[in-house]
């Protein structure tokens, strides 16, 4: 081998190794290309149906190592697609952005929204929004946004819970103190006194409107049930009252038919008599000789006493059924009347009852209203002097509040006995509702009520309460005015009442007069 072709061949070897090396580093550029194309393609898919399909051809294509050539086409259908995807992307970030600005400004609207988060939502709007370039750049806009909304959301939830539970606590005062007054002034039979006990405590340990509904659902319950027991006793009644009646009525039916027999046998006897006296008439004009005449007579008269003898047996009979039948009849009679007796004495039992009041036995808010009316009457006859007190125990509701209602239940009776004791006989006094009271004094002038009215709120004051072994002090207010010309029974209540409101406003356990 000659000098210079071991110089062409060594150049051809070092020409081979090159093309070689730069063989092998384009396919690892064509390679890594490949892959990125790849790469790129998965990352788009998934906007357009189409453009995915040209995409998995084109992956498919660069994964063979197709050609070049080959591969061109695919290309340029993809730019095709890519330019129509272009536009759908610009159309769908505009829909995108408004829709995010329609949802940023109902969520400005929203009431309550805390001001850091209004802020937020302002510069969300009025920046950041602004400045997008890419899709991508939505997302964490859209993160702010639902954040934003998350936090509206949970106060509107948190604010409906808040009006579920106030609508479940609320509370209404009136309408417990006006169930209790119904329910006190409600006469029930002894054997549901407990159980009316029971729900005025119930009353009085709240007033939520959910128990009262329950409260007030027991009271009608009892009343119905009252209601019922009462018409099944009265229909007893009529029943029984009917039943003496008919067999009255049978007895006296029993009677007149006996006596029409009786009365027939008599008349038919009586003929049998003053045929036998005419006959016995006749035959004695007849007769001829005085021994004929006494045979004739011996006769007759023997006939005849017969039948004397038979109508007077008829006759004691007959006295003796009337007598054993008017017996019976007044028997019945009796019954009757005793029967008669127990309803009415029932009846008035009950009037009397539906006048006092259960707790205190103090005549009631009915008893009361009688006597303030009848009063008035009478002022308005005789313009005697009469003063018209209210009075109202102060702080009751501690009382049961703290010691219960059964304690607040024995202070009532206390006071209500103390009251009666402290008063003239002449006066009136009424548990007018719960703690209230109202007393009539007749006769007796304003002026000259305050002394004795002075006198009972220190008796009530100085009853010495014990409730869980503490002392417990008890005072009254009172608002007393005395009737006037012109006052109607409405006007002269109202003046008290603004009398014990002023006593309670001025702090309580004192009379207030207001003439
Ligand atoms: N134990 C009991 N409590 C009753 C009865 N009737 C009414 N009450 C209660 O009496 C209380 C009256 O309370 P309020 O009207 O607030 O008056 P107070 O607490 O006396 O306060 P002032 O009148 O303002 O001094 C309420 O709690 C009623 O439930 C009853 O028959 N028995």
């Amino acid at each position: 081998m000659t000098k210079n072709s071991a110089l062409l061949e060594k150049k051809l070897e070092q020409t081979i190794k090159a093309r070689k090396a730069l063989e092998t580093a384009r396919k690892h550029q064509v390679d890594v290309l490949t892959q990125f194309a790849a790469k790129l393609s998965l990352s788009c898919k998934g906007q357009d149906v189409a453009l995915d399909n040209q995409l998995a051809k084109f992956r498919s294509a660069l994964q063979k190592g197709m050609d070049f050539i080959e591969v061109e086409p695919l290309i340029e259908n993809m730019n095709e697609t890519l330019k129509n995807q272009e536009a759908v992307n610009s159309a769908n970030r505009r829909a995108l952005e408004l829709s995010i600005m329609t949802a940023g400004k109902q969520l400005q609207k929203v009431k309550g929204l805390p001001d850091d988060g209004r802020r937020k939502l302002r510069h969300l709007l009025d920046h950041e929004l602004t400045n997008i370039n890419t899709t991508n750049d939505y997302i964490p806009i859209l993160e702010k946004l639902s954040e934003l909304y998350q936090q509206a959301l949970q106060l509107k939830l948190s604010q409906a819970s808040v009006t579920d539970d106030t609508r479940q606590s609320q509370k209404n005062p009136e309408f417990a103190t006006e169930l209790l007054n119904l329910a006190n002034e409600l006469t029930f039979d002894e054997d549901v006194s407990q159980e009316v006990t029971a729900i005025k405590g119930n009353i009085t340990l709240t007033d939520d409107i959910d128990s009262l509904l329950n409260a007030a659902l027991s009271i009608i319950r009892v009343i119905v049930k009252s209601i019922a027991r009462e018409r099944q006793s009265a229909q007893g009644f009529l029943v029984s009252l009917n039943q003496t009646l008919e067999e009255l009525n049978t007895s006296i039916v029993e009677t007149t038919k006996h006596s029409q027999n009786v009365n027939k046998q008599i008349t038919n006897l009586n003929k049998r008599i003053e045929a036998k006296i005419n006959s016995l008439n006749s035959q004695t004009q007849k007769a001829t000789s005085i021994s004929e005449l006494k045979s004739l007579v011996d006769g007759e008269l023997k006939l005849l006493s017969q039948d004397l003898i038979e109508r007077e047996r008829i006759e004691s009979e007959d006295k003796k059924a009337l007598y054993e039948s008017f017996e019976k009849i007044n028997d019945r009679i009796n019954v009757l009347e005793s029967k008669v007796n127990t309803y009415k004495k029932r009846l008035s039992e009950q009037r009397y009852k539906s006048l006092l009041d259960g707790l205190t036995k103090l005549p009631n808010r009915t008893a009361f209203d009688d006597r303030f009316h009848q009063e008035f009457h009478l002022f308005g006859i005789n313009k005697s002097d009469i003063t018209l007190v209210v009075i109202d125990v102060d702080h009751f509701k501690s009382i049961n509040d703290k010691y219960g209602h059964s304690a607040g239940d024995k202070t009532l009776q206390v006071i209500a006995r103390a009251l009666k004791k402290a008063i003239r006989k002449t006066d009136f006094i009424a548990r007018y509702g719960g703690e209230e009271f109202v007393l009539l004094m007749p006769g007796l002038h304003l002026e000259h009520a305050k002394q004795p009215l002075e006198k009972v709120r220190n008796t009530i004051k100085s009853i010495p309460f014990k409730f869980k072994e503490t002392q417990v002090q008890i005072t009254i207010s009172l608002g007393a005015t005395q009737f006037k010309e012109g006052d109607t029974p409405l006007s002269a209540f109202d003046r008290a009442d603004s009398a014990l409101y002023e006593a309670k406003n001025s702090g309580r356990d004192r009379l207030c007069l207001r003439e």
